[in-house]
């Protein structure tokens, strides 16, 4: 099958890897052209932008940054608006909010071509393992012609309904792993500074009813002040934006995520953004410390 694959970056390059390696012909693109090498030394032919992606693709895939990425994709000069069109379907896994979703859809199936939005759950190690959880909505015909495709880059795949669904999905659980986050630094931070063991925290954290793999990758890393980008900050703190303007929306109140938004905020005005979003413990640090790192 042909397939289209638009950005790639940490994820999109795993990704469109693994369609590759299943025997997908793949054709790539990406913003800066030089990063898709890799992947035509090891098979996939490259388009020069999204639309000539699009125009020799049945199906399109999207992995990009933010709402201003996957925007631009579509609707710029050499976009895939210029190339979309009956038979052919767009499916966007970025993770962006349900409005951007919604104005992509639009566009999209006006030229007559279908729209899937499909973010995933799961960082660098499972889009490398093939391990994501796709959380899609849009044209179900569409679903049901991905499924191959979904396979491939993940373990389970759930069908949410209408566009817009899978986008608010994915912010709901961002929102809660961002969270989860803080606390795991506050809890490492406290620790250290009561002169306990964080190591032996950690442990007996894995043991008990909060045990959970987040904690378990990245809280050894965390003790050694080690952030090597997987998902990174600078992604965390946009979900996190958009899960709280989700709250607005809806008279959620939620300020344990606007607590964490201000510590992923913090942490991206100190230069941190590129780091992974568990350099947020850096912030705790400080905070921990009236000013002093420890
Ligand atoms: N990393 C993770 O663990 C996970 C990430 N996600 C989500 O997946 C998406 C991609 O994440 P990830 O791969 O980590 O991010 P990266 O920052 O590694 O890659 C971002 C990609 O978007 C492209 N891009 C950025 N801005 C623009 C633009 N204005 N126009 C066109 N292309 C643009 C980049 O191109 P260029 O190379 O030219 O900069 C690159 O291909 C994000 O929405 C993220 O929130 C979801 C689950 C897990
Ligand atoms: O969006 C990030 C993830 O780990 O899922």
């Amino acid at each position: 099958m042909d397939v289209g694959f638009l950005g790639l970056g940490i994820m999109g390059k795993a990704m469109a890897l693994n369609l590759l390696r299943s025997g997908f012909r793949v054709t790539v693109w990406n913003r800066t052209l030089s990063k898709c090498q890799g992947l035509v030394e090891l098979g996939a032919s490259m388009g020069e932008t999204p639309a000539a992606v699009v125009s020799k693709s049945k199906y399109t895939i999207a992995m990009l940054a933010d709402p201003i990425a996957a925007l631009s994709v579509v609707f710029e000069k050499g976009g895939v608006l210029e190339q979309i069109c009956e038979g052919k379907g767009y499916i966007d896994m970025s993770t962006v909010d349900a409005d951007t979703s919604l104005k992509i859809n639009e566009a999209i199936t006006n030229k007559g071509g279908k729209f899937l939005e499909a973010p995933v759950s799961g960082s660098k190690k499972p889009a490398e393992d093939g391990q994501l959880i796709i959380l899609a909505a849009g044209e179900k015909e569409l679903y049901d012609a991905a499924i191959p495709a979904f396979d491939v880059l993940g373990k389970k795949s759930f069908f949410l309904g209408s566009v817009g669904n899978g986008a608010n999905m994915k912010l709901v659980v961002n929102m809660v792993m961002g969270s989860m986050m803080n606390a795991l630094s506050e809890g490492l931070s406290l620790a250290g500074s009561s002169g306990l063991s964080q190591q032996t925290f950690l442990d007996i954290l894995d043991l008990g009813a909060i045990a959970n793999p987040m904690f378990k990758l990245k809280g050894p890393a965390m003790i050694q002040s080690s952030y090597p980008p997987a998902f990174p900050l600078k992604h965390q703190q946009k979900d996190m934006r958009l899960a709280l303007a989700l709250g607005d929306e809806n008279a959620v109140s939620m300020p344990v995520a606007a607590a964490a938004n201000e510590a992923f905020k913090k942490a991206r005005s100190l230069g941190l953004g590129d780091l992974d979003f568990s350099a947020v413990h850096e912030i705790v640090k400080v905070i921990g410390s009236s000013g002093e790192a420890k």
